[in-house]
């Protein structure tokens, strides 16, 4: 133990962390001084006996998205058990993933495997729901997001509701694109598998993906996890991995896009001037980097005159950093937390929207009753929170543990765009959570005096009660 101590003395804090995770006996007992570089030896130990995760291949998170028990899972047993004899991934069986183990995001209860495996050109992360409502709530709260998804149509039964709402709900959220896998075709004949593959096709087009230039591969999810068949089984999983690699474009990352920081809090600092904090939301942001800072209606321009990362100067901060930023020629009063700090030109402020909306039941934290059209909400989404007024188009009500496209009207413009996602509350109770898909153009001046006249009457009457 005192060896340990001493490496650790002179090592990194990076070497330190490996150090510390460090369950390995031999590790504990190397002798430092036994001659060479103890350093070394030690963590080629480590190495060997912990498999360290290496960056070596771009990223990409996909899924499994289809109609109950046509085969999601099967195929995601299949890709690993294809890639495993590869060397590409760790096999794992049917149960493995179905088993899949309860995640909580915002209070909301779902069951999502994550499975990891590696083509020869990326490493992926890819989601399978164990249910239609595990896939309904994933989706929502974005608790694996996935950059493009794989739609498993079984042969024997072709396009059936869940196919199209899983569909349907991956377009409103913003995944562009889809590959897809007829599958079943050891239990269908031709003619059957041409059909469905023209039905997809259509189906695809009327979502507004393009149904003819889609990727569609057919074959039998379960001849390639049983080793059988190989022209429909593993064949079939290869060519179907080849085109989620070509298809499937490498997301962009976050730092590659326009920075965006919401505001947190603000401070005025003599001498120095205003200084904006907050966490980096994606980009990166540089001294002397022009910005605009919109929201409550307002956008204002200015130019960041230093960056500040735990009372140190920096050059740049990258997205995921908590900073302060110190701003040219604004006054504190002039920022509130809720606006946003950005690029010129990309933050937006917006108060007409529709989104895609899962309100909680009773067990997970929500209410235990629905509501209907016209209901007025806080909608909370980065650091901003304001009224909105909220109409169900597609039915009368809500139900707790139900979901539901929703439009919102924001009492006063917030910075927001697609995909964006947000949480309701009505007093101190979380409603729902939701993830924005559509923006309309801002309400005219009309429109903005008739909420604020239902706000005031309704608050009116609740005073009365
Ligand atoms: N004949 C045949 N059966 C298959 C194939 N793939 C899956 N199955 C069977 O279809 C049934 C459903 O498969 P799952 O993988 O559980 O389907 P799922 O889409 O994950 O179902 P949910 O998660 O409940 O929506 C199981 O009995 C599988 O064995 C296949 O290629 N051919
Ligand atoms: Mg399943």
């Amino acid at each position: 133990m005192a060896s340990i101590t001493f490496v650790k003395s002179l090592v990194s804090p990076a070497v330190k962390l490996v150090l510390k995770q460090s369950q390995c006996a031999n590790v504990r007992n190397t002798t430092v001084l036994s001659g060479l570089t103890p350093l070394s030896i030690i963590l080629k130990r480590h190495y060997a006996e912990k498999q360290i995760f290496e960056r070596t291949k771009p990223h990409c998170n996909v899924g499994t998205i289809g109609h109950v028990d046509h085969g999601k899972t099967t195929l995601t047993a299949a890709i690993t058990k294809v890639l495993s004899d590869l060397n590409l991934a760790q096999k794992k069986g049917y149960a493995d993933i179905d088993n899949a183990p309860e995640e909580k995001a915002r209070g909301i209860t779902i069951n999502v495997a994550h499975v990891e495996y590696q083509t020869e050109q990326r490493h992926y992360g890819h989601t399978d729901c164990p249910g239609h409502a595990d896939y309904i709530k994933n989706m929502i709260t974005g608790t694996a997001q996935m950059d493009g998804a794989i739609l498993v149509v079984a042969a024997t039964d072709g396009v059936m509701p869940q196919t199209r709402e899983h569909l349907l709900l991956a377009k409103q959220i913003g995944i562009q694109h889809v590959v897809v896998f007829i599958n079943k075709v050891d239990a269908a004949d031709e003619e059957m598998v041409e059909l469905v593959e023209m039905e997809i096709r259509e189906l695809m087009t009327e979502m507004g993906y393009d149904g003819d230039k889609i990727p569609v591969i057919k074959g039998s999810a379960l001849c390639a996890l049983e080793g059988k068949s190989p022209e429909i089984g593993a064949d079939a999983i290869t060519k179907l991995l080849k085109e989620v690699d070509t298809f499937i474009p490498t997301p962009i990352r976050e730092l590659e896009k326009p920075f965006l920081m919401p505001v947190e809090s603000v401070h005025s600092i003599p001498g120095r001037g205003t200084v904006i904090t907050g966490r980096l939301y994606r980009g990166v942001l540089k001294k002397g980097t022009d910005c605009e800072i919109v929201g409550h209606g307002k956008t204002m321009k200015t130019t960041v005159t230093g960056v500040e990362m735990f009372h140190k100067t920096l050059e740049e901060a990258q997205a995921g950093d908590q900073l302060g930023a110190l701003v040219r020629s604004i006054k504190r009063e002039q920022i509130k937390r809720g606006m946003v700090m950005a690029k010129p030109g990309t933050a937006k402020a917006h108060d007409n929207l529709e989104a895609a909306v899962y309100i909680l039941s009773k067990e997970e934290g929500g209410r235990s009753k629905p509501f209907t059209s016209y209901i007025q909400l806080q909608m909370f989404s980065m650091t901003w929170d304001c009224a909105s007024q909220v109409t169900i188009p597609e039915k009368e009500m809500v139900m707790p543990g139900e979901d539901a496209t929703l439009k919102l009207k924001l009492l006063k413009p917030m910075v927001c765009e697609t995909g964006q996602r947000f949480t309701l509350r009505l007093g101190d109770i979380t409603l729902g959570t939701g993830v924005i898909t559509k923006i309309n153009n801002n309400l005219s001046e009309e429109e903005r005096s008739k909420l604020m006249e239902g706000k005031k009457a309704r608050e009116k009457a609740a005073a009365k009660k």
